[in-house]
């Protein structure tokens, strides 16, 4: 049987007395689309930076494509796109060398020129990023996760500073790369735009997965209305109040 996409176990991360993340059981499975959702401070890029290796677990365990994520680390990175909530550009890089950056550490022959059209900046290739509006460096983002077509791809907040054209964008490259078998672990507060791209979404509420399920089945369990959106589900499965800010535990 093939190994799930991601597969956490126990996965728990404390800062001093905060608990970060608590005991993680998450399996998101091969082709999903998964969208993993969440108050400011739920644990969510906690969770992403343990699987990316950027931090290591205080217990548990994690498999990313079958992988251990703090041992396999190079091949675990040359399988799975990444774009982060926060990204530095080089300034004086072009675009094209952004992409090629990526292409040469993950041994990819990625044309850049396609990628780049296929987020809509062909017009900016030899530009450098220090001209790079917002939501062009976003959407240059989007274009570094796809170098090597991928067979997971993290989107941490995708939409951020994208206009409805780029957002219409993400929707359309999370379909296409869905439809090629790409599994998609998606983060974002846009809840209308999670609810028109998932399969499933998780809730992660106090650093612990609260409930997780299609809207369907949430409606159905909850006793939400028939037409109750992801974000009915997410207000009714959390309080509203940012996470743990001013009570660690
Ligand atoms: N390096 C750190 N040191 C101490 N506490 C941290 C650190 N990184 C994160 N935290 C805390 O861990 C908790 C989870 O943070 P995390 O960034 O994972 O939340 P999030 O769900 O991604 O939130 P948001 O939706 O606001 O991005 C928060 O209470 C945060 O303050």
């Amino acid at each position: 049987m093939t190994n799930p996409a991601i597969e956490t176990n126990g996965l728990t991360k404390q800062y001093g007395e905060l608990t970060a993340l608590d005991a993680l059981n998450l399996t998101v499975d091969r082709g999903e689309v998964y969208g993993f959702l969440g108050p400011n401070g739920a644990g969510k890029s906690t969770t992403i930076g343990l699987l990316m290796n950027y931090n290591k677990p205080t217990s548990g365990t994690a498999r990313v494509l079958g992988l251990d994520p703090w041992t396999d680390v190079v091949d675990c990175h040359q399988q799975v796109g990444i774009l982060p909530d926060r990204f530095d550009t080089y300034d004086d890089r072009s675009a094209r060398r952004h992409i090629q950056l990526v292409a040469d550490t993950k041994r990819a022959d990625d044309d850049p020129v396609g990628l780049l059209e296929r987020v809509g900046l062909g017009d900016a290739v030899d530009r450098p990023a220090r001209e790079f509006s917002q939501g062009m460096e976003q959407r240059l983002a989007l274009a570094m996760s796809l170098v090597g077509d991928p067979e997971l791809l993290i989107l941490d907040e995708p939409f951020t500073g994208l206009d409805p054209h780029g957002v219409a964008l993400v929707r359309d490259v999370v379909e296409s790369e869905s439809e090629r078998g790409t599994t998609v672990f998606f983060l974002s507060h846009v809840l209308g735009q999670v609810e028109l791209v998932c399969d499933r979404v998780g809730i992660l509420h106090h650093g612990q997965l609260v409930d997780e399920g299609t809207l369907s089945a949430f409606r159905e369990r909850l006793d939400l209305a028939a037409d109750a959106t992801v974000e009915d589900v997410f207000v009714h499965l959390t309080d509203g109040a940012v996470d743990r800010e001013e009570t660690p535990r």
